[in-house]
């Protein structure tokens, strides 16, 4: 049986599915020959790590613990087996051993992880993100990335097999002509939300509570997630793009951008009447709003659309997301994708689902 060490950054919603999904799959992970053993889990300020490099890592009686201890809102360093920490490339360095996955399930902004990347690429670690934020950075981070083993499935879609259907039409010698689709599910949940006659921020509320939005809604809000989903397909087709030559489309007024958190969700219900005029609005052509994204050789653009209530865009409903591929071999009826776009089990799967193709690569 081979161990493989998994270093984990992160613990929130989908940092705690994910732990629970890899001691759920002992069985399956014995079938390719080897065990996920964590090593070492870090939150923002946080960590705990495993004290010798037994094979079995943290105990799971440990790990079930922090799940709760987590859940319950508490920090890794005031758990009696935590310490405080503000260094994740230090800590790629005690708790890792060839073979290791390094594995960011935070929303940290690249500049905070990238040392950690670095360490782990110096390293020869498999990397694994859900975090969008160090692939839509830097190119060069970008580059780093990718010069040695890497997977982000979970970054576009969640849990849907966007990346790797992208990839694969790539690898084959396709020719992508154009990716175009929902990207959020968020943004989906609250647009179903607004037709069915919910208010705004009743629904981004509602969507926040089930683990759909990023840990800032604002993010989702202001179109950046769905920007920085169209940046890491453009990036993944080849285009070096930066997400300055992006314009997103904010669903609130500027001057949200500055508030604090809570100011923000406390004035949220500012926004509920103009969002319900554009919806009835929309709705007395046959339309409704959804927030599209679009990637080809042309460039990128996010942004609301009104289209029809009966065509695919128009007919998704709550979280679903749906990613249409047109290609030279997809031309006539482009490859379509979808499902659930949001979530913390399928995102953790998708996380996962990473994390066994890389353990089969990295040795
Ligand atoms: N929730 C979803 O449906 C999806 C989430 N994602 C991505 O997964 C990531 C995590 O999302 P959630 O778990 O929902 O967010 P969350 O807010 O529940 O958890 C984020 C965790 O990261 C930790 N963290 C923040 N900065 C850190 C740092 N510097 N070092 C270590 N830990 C740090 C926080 O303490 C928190 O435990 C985000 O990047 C999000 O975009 C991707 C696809 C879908
Ligand atoms: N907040 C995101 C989560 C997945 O990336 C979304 O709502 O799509």
């Amino acid at each position: 049986m081979r161990y493989i060490p998994i270093i984990q950054f992160g613990v929130g919603g989908v940092g705690r599915a994910l732990i629970r999904q890899v001691l759920a799959t002992a069985e399956q992970q014995a079938r390719y020959g080897f065990q996920f053993v964590y090593t070492a889990l870090a939150d923002s300020d946080g960590a705990v790590v495993a004290t010798r490099h037994e094979d079995e890592g943290l105990a799971r009686a440990l790990l079930e613990d922090l799940v709760e201890w987590k859940a319950a809102g508490k920090r890794l360093a005031e758990h009696p087996e935590g310490y405080w920490q503000g260094d994740l490339a230090a800590l790629v360095d005690v708790a890792g051993w060839p073979g290791a996955i390094v594995v960011d399930v935070t929303a940290a902004e690249a500049e905070t992880v990238a040392p950690a990347f670095q360490r782990a690429r110096d390293l020869g670690y498999g990397i694994v993100l859900a975090n969008k934020k160090p692939l839509t950075g830097d190119l060069r981070l970008w580059d780093l990335l990718h010069a040695g083993p890497l997977r982000y499935e979970s970054t576009v879609g969640a849990g849907l097999p966007v990346i790797s259907t992208l990839r694969t039409l790539l690898d084959t010698g396709d020719s992508v002509k154009q990716v175009q689709g929902a990207l959020s599910g968020t943004l989906g949940f609250v647009m179903s939300a607004l037709e069915a006659g919910q208010s705004f921020s009743a629904a981004v509320r509602e969507a926040h509570r089930l683990g759909y939005t990023e840990p800032d809604p604002r993010d989702d809000l202001s179109g950046m997630d769905v920007a920085r989903k169209a940046l890491i397909l453009a990036r993944t087709l080849g285009l070096p793009l930066s997400m300055d030559t992006l314009t997103v489309e904010p669903l609130y007024p500027p001057d949200f951008a500055a508030l604090s958190r809570d100011e923000f969700w406390a004035r949220l219900d500012e926004v509920d009447a103009e969002m319900q005029a554009r919806v009835a609005s929309a709705a007395a052509e046959g339309n409704v709003l959804r927030y599209v994204a679009d990637v080809s050789e042309a460039g990128v653009s996010v942004g609301v659309q009104a289209v029809p209530r009966e065509s695919p865009l128009g007919a998704l409903r709550g979280t679903d997301n749906l990613i249409s591929f047109t290609t030279a071999r997809y031309a006539a009826r482009p490859l379509v994708v979808q499902g659930a776009g949001a979530g913390v089990d399928v995102t953790a799967a998708g996380v996962l689902g990473d994390m066994f193709q890389l353990a089969q690569v990295c040795r």
